[in-house]
């Protein structure tokens, strides 16, 4: 897919601009804090309706403004796709060719991208909740469906807690609490069996991918870390009884601490290099190779489930790969993805390998061509 054109009106440190973003290589260059990042998370919010880098929406929208705007023209496979997505104190709109969606997740999916940060080697080296993150964006972008099931999963864990601060010993707590249950685990095992699925896809493609950037001296392995012991290769009908008698062994260290202990709330994922787990014993340069082959593996991955190639979204990245990195990344987008790339200076890019680039100056919320 191709985004056409791009409109922002008080997002951030841009009042207005209106960019045609009309060629295969985009490059931004500018000094520090003038609004690089800010154009590449206008267009990863388009796609997904968060930022990257926040979880307050409000941080989007100008200081002086009571509302931001981002629109986008998006040209797909079967024709042109126009996007609107507004932020403001009462929340956020988001429209598909003029029409509003009901649920963000009808939104989500249309425009799908992939963003490579430095801030993503936190993947690797961070703390669960930076790979759960990763997983339910990237999973929601090709299969909205889960963004609506984490929903549903989200609000049972946040009444299935109060529940649990309040309540009293009792055979009417125990009914009360098997409701939840049932409920915990119906959604649970959905996200269970999605993460599993998709993170089995995702180390067939980054297994490949890193050992071509490392000529074969590593091997990448992914594995998903379930909250507790469960085999995740088994039917949904055996994990949601797996998940129902797990709770019920929980249930009284869960009625002590008053908070749910066990579910996709919990999950987590590990990084094996060579056998050895990345997080632990991986050096920086290996730790930001894995970040990279994940980054390139969901580019495939995207493409093998929804049909079309995502854009590819690099913030100040090509100055912190080596030539190798740098080479392999760019003759992987070069072919068939449109990329948005930000720097501050030229000389840190190869720019031999991106003779058709378009090239941006950006100035105090301000792009110039
Ligand atoms: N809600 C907002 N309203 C207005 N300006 C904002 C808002 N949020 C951030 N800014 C401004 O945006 C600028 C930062 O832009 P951005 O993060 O895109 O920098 P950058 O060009 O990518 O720089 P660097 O190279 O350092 O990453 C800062 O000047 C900041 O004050």
């Amino acid at each position: 897919m191709f985004l056409n054109h791009i409109e922002l009106r008080n997002y951030r440190n841009y009042e207005r601009i209106e960019l045609s973003t009309d060629s295969q290589v985009n490059l931004f260059v500018g000094p520090n804090a003038q609004g690089k990042t800010n154009l590449l998370e206008a267009i990863f919010t388009l796609a997904l309706t968060k930022s990257h880098r926040t979880g307050k929406d409000k941080e989007l929208i100008g200081w002086n403004a009571d509302a931001a705007h981002i629109q986008g023209e998006v040209e797909k496979k079967y024709g042109k796709v126009k996007l609107d997505l507004v932020f403001s104190g009462q929340g956020k709109k988001a429209k598909i060719n003029g029409l509003e969606q009901r649920k963000l997740s009808d939104f989500v999916g249309t425009l799908n991208v992939v963003m490579f940060a430095p801030e993503d080697l936190e993947i690797v080296k961070g703390t669960p909740g930076i790979r759960r993150r990763f997983l339910d964006m990237e999973i929601g972008q090709v299969q909205p469906g889960y963004l609506h099931t984490l929903q549903q999963y989200g609000k049972v864990l946040v009444q299935r807690n109060n529940y649990l601060k309040t309540a009293s010993p009792g055979a009417a707590q125990q009914t009360m609490l098997d409701v939840w249950n049932a409920q915990l685990a119906e959604y649970g095992v959905k996200i269970i069996k999605k993460r599993q699925s998709f993170i089995h896809k995702l180390e067939r493609w980054a297994e490949n991918i890193h050992s071509g950037i490392t000529a074969g001296g590593e091997q990448l392995n992914i594995a998903y870390r379930p909250s507790f012991e469960l085999d995740v290769s088994q039917e949904e009908s055996v994990l949601f009884e797996q998940f129902m008698i797990k709770l019920s062994q929980v249930r009284d260290q869960e009625l002590r601490r008053g908070v749910t202990l066990v579910g996709p709330h919990r999950d987590d994922m590990a990084f094996y290099i060579n056998g050895k787990e990345a997080h632990i014993y991986g050096s920086q340069g290996q730790q930001r190779t894995t970040a990279l082959s994940l980054k390139l593996a969901e580019i495939e991955l995207i493409h093998e489930e929804i049909g079309e190639y995502p854009l590819l979204l690099l913030d100040d990245v090509l100055s912190e790969l080596d030539q190798n990195r740098q080479t392999q990344l760019i003759e992987t987008f070069q072919r068939k993805v449109q990329t948005f790339i930000t720097t501050t200076g030229l000389e840190s890019v190869n720019l031999g390998k991106l003779q058709d680039a378009r090239v941006y100056q950006v100035r105090g919320g301000q792009v110039m061509r």
